[in-house]
């Protein structure tokens, strides 16, 4: 049997790029000869295998046929005589159709290189379109590396707008449209995911509460603030709020939204506490003291203070995106310490108790939530 790497780590290297994950192919084997070496199954009936030691996946070279809608339509012809060619053949991209062999031979049939070169993102065969994730894939990786100028090859555009005009995308699962748009979120570019997904006629279908980020200037500005250090859930709540905090019940809508698409619940919250901070926390000087402690409290920052962190962040990006404004965030960080200084027990030896006590905690906060 013959074993080469194939996939992300070879397109990865090539552009001096770091990998993660290493995939590889093994031509020539049976699923039997690979549990005689140790390898573990991943699935029963699915042609892939787990490396007893480094853990990585070992595909058997196969070639795809699609016999009905949806994933459980895939049905794999692994066997022996698929040559790495014809498994090449059957993947997403040329520049993810490469493999290395062991001796550091480049096995290239569909040219990958050349488009690595002339950075365009290309289909390899009408195989293309067996897969209708592959719409996401080749969204996200256009995420990935439009800052070093890649673009989608005209033909590969418009198969994705066939595959969309299609019901095949129905067929996604939410927690597979969640993974990609996630990956997605954590590239360079972001927003170019979902600019490739409405040029491919599938944000309508698959992310369509998206929709206003598409020749939004302030979507732009927006990421070009997105820095490594910016995570997924941050980006994740200002693209939100964005889309949402013109309309009437954003955080309605903002939560309907999240329990579509099966969004973890730090992502959910960080949102509707984002588009329910933003408007007082951008005007905070002017904000009356009434105004700034019901935020505090609709946000409920004395209990969870550990929730200002993401939320301050979040709104310095929109405030900075969509007004050129740097929040004050000391002076909100400050406010809070104090806030959470005071002492009920304190007041209690001082003689307050029942509603007095009540009244006694609201007018301290108040106090303090002036200037
Ligand atoms: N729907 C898919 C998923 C995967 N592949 C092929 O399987 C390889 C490995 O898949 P994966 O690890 O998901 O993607 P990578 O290209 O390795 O990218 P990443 O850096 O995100 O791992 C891909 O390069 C591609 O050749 C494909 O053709 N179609
Ligand atoms: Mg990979």
């Amino acid at each position: 049997m013959d074993i080469y790497l194939v996939g992300g780590a070879v397109r990865d290297t090539l552009l001096n790029y770091p990998v993660y994950d290493k995939d590889w192919v093994v031509v020539g084997a049976t699923p039997e000869a690979m549990l005689t070496l140790g390898y573990k199954p991943v699935g029963s009936d699915f042609p892939v295998f787990i490396h007893p030691t480094s853990g990585e996946e070992y595909a058997l070279a196969r070639t795809e046929r699609k016999s009905g809608k949806g994933y459980s339509g895939f049905q794999y012809h692994a066997s022996p005589d698929v040559t790495l060619e014809e498994d090449l053949s059957r993947r997403d991209l040329t520049i993810n159709a490469m493999a290395l062999s062991n001796d550091g031979q480049l096995i290239d049939p569909y040219g990958g290189q050349h488009d690595l070169q002339a950075k365009i993102l290309r289909h390899v065969s009408p195989a293309f379109s067996e897969d209708p994730l592959r719409v996401l894939r080749v969204a996200r990786f256009a995420a990935r590396y439009a800052h070093l100028g890649f673009t989608l090859a005209a033909e590969t555009l418009q198969l994705m707008q066939e595959i969309s005009d299609t019901d095949e995308l129905e067929h996604l699962t939410k927690e597979r449209i969640w993974q990609e748009l996630d990956r997605a979120l954590g590239e360079k570019s972001p927003l170019t995911f979902f600019l490739v997904l409405e040029s491919s006629h599938a944000l309508t279908k698959l992310l369509p509460e998206f929709k206003a980020l598409i020749n939004s200037p302030a979507a732009d500005s927006l990421q070009q603030l997105f820095t490594d250090e910016i995570g997924n859930e941050v980006r994740f709540a200002t693209l939100c709020t964005l889309c949402f905090m013109d309309t009437p019940n954003a955080e309605t809508a903002i939560l309907t939204t999240c329990q579509r698409l099966k969004t973890p619940n730090q992502y959910r919250d960080l949102s509707t506490h984002t588009v329910k901070a933003i408007g007082v926390l951008h005007t905070w000087q002017g904000a009356t003291a009434g105004q700034r402690l019901s935020l505090i409290q609709a946000l409920d920052l004395i209990r969870r203070p550990e929730r200002l962190c993401g939320i301050l962040d979040a709104c310095c990006l929109l405030s900075r995106a969509l007004y050129q404004e740097t929040l004050k965030t000391e002076e909100i960080e400050a406010l809070l310490t104090r806030l959470k200084a005071i002492n009920p027990s304190h007041l209690i030896q001082k003689g307050f108790k029942g509603a007095a006590l009540g009244n006694e905690i609201k007018r301290l906060q108040l106090e303090m939530c002036q200037d």
